[in-house]
């Protein structure tokens, strides 16, 4: 039985072909879908149990199914994108996520094309296992304040790996605690006693035969994190050097090089290229964001059609809780970010791939960009998402409480994407950094890419907003122009501000909460600009591009609503002119309310990957809430261990002196 087929005949759009524009083409949408499938048809993949597993049997049962995954991909000759699908479904954080996501991006990208010739086919086939160890226990944001070092000894033509002190452990890297024989650390590189810079070193950290630590390294887990099951499944570890020696040739070499006789050579790349795994990972954390989202989204949906309250009186059905006005303000602008971060993660990786594309032919001069782009994305949506997947939970009412509502472990699984690849402060104080640099630049130098529109800076200082009526707002001009003249008038007035400090650095830091902001408005202005931008494409099945239409616009004057204080501020905005788009906000929720269920099921989600019994495909809720509370251990029997130890003496107590 169906209990949202209702729901489902009141959508207007083709929901195959709307599968078809939030994967991004149809080949992406079959090829995830076949790995969806296989992984939810699979039992080796069950997860339901996981939040009641200990820690030893939850990294057993994690090796376990990646050991049937890696069988999965060799068995079926799956291709690395089909191999990525997979393990995607299978849902479970595991050590793989740090071999495939970081430790082969950051030979491939720092490596010369001898070391990738040596690394990349051991890595490839699984012959090591490798993590990214960078973060110590002392220093994550600041990378060059790392304390491992490594000294070259020209005598022996090796580097010595040690840590010095307590706070230079390595700490967090995920993978390393139990399960990577190698690792690529991040080092202090110092040669005839001088430092000079952090650079990357592969370094084997235990044996290849019984997996037992090398001399002069010590190992391990650094212990339980946040929630039940979620990110326990990682390994993170903690990792120290004891003069360890490594060969000359397992620095990573592509930015420097060091010779045999102790001299280091600088090649024509530019040492940010360092930092180019982060680029690298932070571009897909944004597509995972989307994912994430439209997963708490999709479940938030399904149960605000099932769920009902209030509004009978004569006995008749309750309201569906997704008819009020309020669910709808808080649920439809989540769903309208989950398709928006789709899109401009699309938009993300094409730039990353093509900045990619010109590395490898050393033309640099995109990189910043790429690395303001991904550092932004990546703090703007893993924030939004992290809030959102709360908010699902609230929309869900008691019932999202419940670990069976799948809320709770997404929740806890997600939350560290704030933290980690860069802390989402730290990472926009960075695009701060690049605007007002383009700011200071304007006079000599045309603004490109993302910054465009500050080359029309004096037009959008000056102008102000037209629209006069509520649907004066369902136009891409004016909503652009809107977010432009805010993020072009606070970085303008923010670079006035900093100018009046003698010493930049220092105006730097005391204006960091304002100019946090600015990098803020700038991100939205990305998300909107790249929204508008997908729906100029072709979009075919019918009125696929309207719901789009009515979901950018969603997310657009959402923003405008919640961020009206800057748009009023920068004077670009009358209060009029807020309210109005506040109405149309209004307006767009009753267009989107018909189509709520169908946009969700449009991410094409199993049952198995949305792992929760409120987002059930089928919205049969309550009976399955019923039967899974049955399942808990708790319920084995009716008289629970412990009873008559510690709880029967003291009703035996109660009853005695009740009689006295
Ligand atoms: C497929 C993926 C699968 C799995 C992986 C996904 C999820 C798995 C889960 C978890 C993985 C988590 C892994 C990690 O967390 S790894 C550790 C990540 N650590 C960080 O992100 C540290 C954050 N800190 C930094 O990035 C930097 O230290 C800094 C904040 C940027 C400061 O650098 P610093 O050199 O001290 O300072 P600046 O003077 O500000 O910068 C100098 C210069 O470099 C430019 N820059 C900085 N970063 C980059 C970059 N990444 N790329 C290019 N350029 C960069 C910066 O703009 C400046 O340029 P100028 O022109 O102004 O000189
Ligand atoms: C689940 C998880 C997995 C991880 N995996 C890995 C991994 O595989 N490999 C690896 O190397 N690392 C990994 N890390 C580490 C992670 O990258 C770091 O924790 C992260 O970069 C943040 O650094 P930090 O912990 O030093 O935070 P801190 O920098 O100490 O942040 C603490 C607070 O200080 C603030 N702050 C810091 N600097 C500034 C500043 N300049 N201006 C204003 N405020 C500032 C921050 O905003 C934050 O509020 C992982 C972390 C987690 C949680």
């Amino acid at each position: 039985m169906d209990y949202l087929s209702d729901e489902r005949k009141k959508s207007d759009f083709d929901v195959e072909a709307m599968k078809v524009a939030w994967a991004g083409s149809i080949q992406e949408f079959q090829l995830s879908d076949r790995m969806a499938k296989l992984v939810a048809n699979d039992p080796v993949f069950e997860k339901f149990t996981r939040p009641m597993l200990g820690r030893k049997e939850l990294l057993k049962n994690t090796l376990r199914k990646s050991a049937h995954a890696w069988k999965l991909i060799i068995d079926l000759r799956l291709s690395e994108e089909e191999a990525k699908w997979l393990r995607l479904y299978v849902d479970e954080p595991a050590y793989t996520d740090l071999h495939w996501g970081m430790f082969i991006p950051a030979i491939e990208g720092q490596g010369t094309e001898e070391q990738k010739k040596k690394w990349l086919p051991l890595a490839k086939k699984m012959q090591i296992i490798g993590c990214y160890a960078q973060t110590e226990l002392g220093h994550g944001s600041n990378v060059q304040g790392l304390e491992t070092t490594a000294t070259f000894d020209t005598r022996t033509d090796e580097f010595i790996m040690h840590s010095p002190t307590l706070t230079s452990s390595k700490w967090w890297p995920g993978g390393l605690g139990k399960l990577s024989t190698h690792a690529v650390v991040y080092a202090r590189l110092i040669v005839g006693g001088q430092f000079h810079g952090v650079h990357g070193f592969i370094v084997q950290l235990r044996s290849l035969e019984d997996h037992s630590p090398l001399p002069g390294i010590t190992v391990g887990d650094i212990g339980l994190k946040f929630g039940n099951g979620a990110y326990n499944t990682m390994d993170n570890g903690v990792l120290r050097f004891d003069h360890v020696r490594i060969p000359r040739n397992q620095m990573l070499m592509r930015v420097s090089q060091v010779t045999k006789e102790g001299k280091i050579m600088q090649s024509d790349v530019p040492r940010q290229l360092i930092y180019g795994t982060m680029v690298y990972v932070r571009q897909t954390i944004v597509a995972d964001a989307s994912k994430a989202l439209s997963r708490a989204v999709c479940i938030a949906t399904r149960y605000s059609a099932v769920r009902r309250q209030f509004g009978s009186r004569d006995g008749g059905p309750e309201t569906q809780v997704i008819d009020y006005k309020t669910q709808q303000s808080r649920l439809f602008p989540l769903l309208a970010s989950a398709y928006a971060f789709r899109f401009v993660s699309e938009w993300l990786k094409s730039l990353y791939l093509d900045v990619k594309q010109r590395l490898e032919a050393n033309e640099f001069s995109t990189l910043p960009e790429a690395h303001a782009c991904t550092a932004g994305l990546k703090s703007l949506t893993t924030t939004a998402t992290a809030d959102g997947i709360e908010e699902c939970r609230k929309l869900c009412g008691g019932h999202g409480y419940l670990v069976s509502s799948g809320l709770p472990e997404l929740f806890a699984v997600y939350i560290p994407a704030c933290t980690y690849e860069g802390d989402n402060v730290v990472l926009m104080l960075q695009v701060a950094r690049f605007l007002v640099k383009t700011v200071s630049e304007l006079g000599h130098k045309k603004p490109v890419g993302t910054t465009a529109y500050m080359g029309r800076v004096a037009s959008l200082m000056q102008k102000n907003s037209a629209v006069q009526t509520a649907e004066g707002w369902l136009n891409p001009g004016a909503v652009v122009e809107a977010f432009e003249s805010r993020a072009a008038r606070m970085a303008v007035r923010c670079a006035q501000e900093l100018a009046k400090f003698g010493n930049p650095e220092e105006g730097f830091a005391e204006l960091a909460v304002d100019l946090v902001e600015v990098a803020v408005s700038h991100c939205q202005l990305i998300v909107v600009t790249k929204f508008f931008e997908k729906l100029q494409q072709d979009i075919p099945g019918k009125g696929v591009k309207e719901s789009l239409e009515v979901l950018c616009y969603v997310y657009a004057l959402f923003l405008l609503h919640k961020h009206q204080g800057d748009f009023l501020a920068t004077g670009y905005l009358t209060p009029k002119q807020a309210s109005l788009a506040n109405a149309q906000l209004r307006t767009l929720y009753s267009k989107v309310r018909p189509n709520a269920i169908a946009l969700v099921d449009s991410f094409s989600y199993t049952d198995h990957y949305l792992g929760s019994i409120l987002g059930r495909y089928d919205g049969n809720v309550y009976p399955k809430l019923y039967e899974a509370a049955w399942e808990d251990p708790l319920n084995d029997s009716d008289v629970i261990d412990g009873f008559h130890q510690y709880v029967q003496p003291i009703l035996k107590q109660r009853l005695h002196s009740a009689k006295l």
